[in-house]
């Protein structure tokens, strides 16, 4: 299994770091099989599995929950779990209990938090307290409510000089990896090669260290519409809404289940159960 130094090696050496979110145990194992470097436990499982329109209402629970679900599916991945909306703006000691909790609750190996310059204290704690920390810039879903939307971040020159010096607060706080989520691909470039540390994009375009993306969104299961940085490389919704369309019509129409999905009865026990008494 790859540990943090690995991903930094992985920058250095210019090989691409894949990330995968997984939310469950059959996810996660498919995750594993595929050779992911790393698993994301996202809090965007608040949209994608239980149906919120944000990830703000995602508890502590749901994630270590959810978290413990991932790593039974996936013991040889490294797994990075979102902490949730208001576990690491409280306090200093709440941070440092929840992020504990997320780790030694799911066996996941990393936390992620939002933010910069504003949760940098947050991250150097985490850290020193030996928890390793992927930060996590540009749009940061859980302020949708400040930001206005799910929209493109760093635009104007002011706005990205802004990215550009949290990317540098959150090294220097000691994350280990930034993910860095819809901003313009120049600006995804210039932090990726001011980075030491390994910077994993989403809507970010093709010169970051790696790229994540959301299980549900590749494979195109359960989510109707997807963001534009997204590429599905399957669309699973009609095959599995035709599979269950087919077998509630055969239930209806009596052809399921057929003798080949049944149990049979020996014909001897058969008149030893009516036989005699019948
Ligand atoms: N299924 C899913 N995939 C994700 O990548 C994802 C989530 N859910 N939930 C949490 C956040 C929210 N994310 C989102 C959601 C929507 C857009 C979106 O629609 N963006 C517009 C761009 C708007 C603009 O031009 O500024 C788009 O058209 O892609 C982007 C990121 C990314 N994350
Ligand atoms: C979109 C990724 C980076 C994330 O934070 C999540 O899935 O929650
Ligand atoms: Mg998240």
């Amino acid at each position: 299994m790859k540990q943090t130094t690995d991903f930094l090696k992985m920058k250095e050496n210019e090989e691409k770091i894949v990330m995968l979110t997984a939310y469950d145990f059959p996810a996660a194992k498919q995750a594993e099989g595929a050779n992911v470097d790393m698993i994301l436990v996202g809090d965007s499982l608040g949209m994608v599995v239980l149906g919120y329109d944000s990830t703000v209402p995602v508890t502590m629970e749901d994630m270590i929950h959810h978290g413990k679900a991932v790593k039974r599916g996936a013991k040889n991945t490294f797994i990075v779990i979102d902490m949730p909306f208001m576990s690491y703006h409280l306090s200093a000691k709440d941070t440092l209990i929840n992020g504990a909790r997320l780790i030694q609750e799911t066996g996941a190996h990393a936390v992620k938090l939002e933010g910069g310059d504003e949760v940098a204290q947050q991250i150097g704690a985490l850290t020193k307290a030996g928890i390793p920390v992927v930060a996590h810039l540009g749009l940061t879903p859980q302020s949708v409510g400040v930001l206005g939307g799910y929209k493109v971040q760093g635009k104007n020159a002011e706005a990205a000089r802004k990215l550009i010096d949290d990317a540098r607060e959150c090294e220097r706080a000691g994350a280990f990896a930034l993910v860095l989520e819809c901003v313009p691909k120049q600006l995804a470039k210039q932090i990726t090669e001011e980075l030491t540390i390994p910077v994993i994009g989403i809507g970010a375009g093709k010169d970051t260290d790696g790229q994540v993306l959301v299980y549900h969104d590749v494979l195109g299961y359960g989510v109707e519409r997807v963001p534009k940085f997204v590429k599905q490389y399957e669309n699973l919704n009609p095959i599995i809404g035709d599979s269950l369309a087919a077998y509630s019509a055969e239930v209806k129409n009596g052809s399921f289940p057929d003798d080949c999905h049944s149990f049979k009865m020996k014909e001897e026990e058969l008149l030893s159960l009516y036989g005699g008494k019948a």
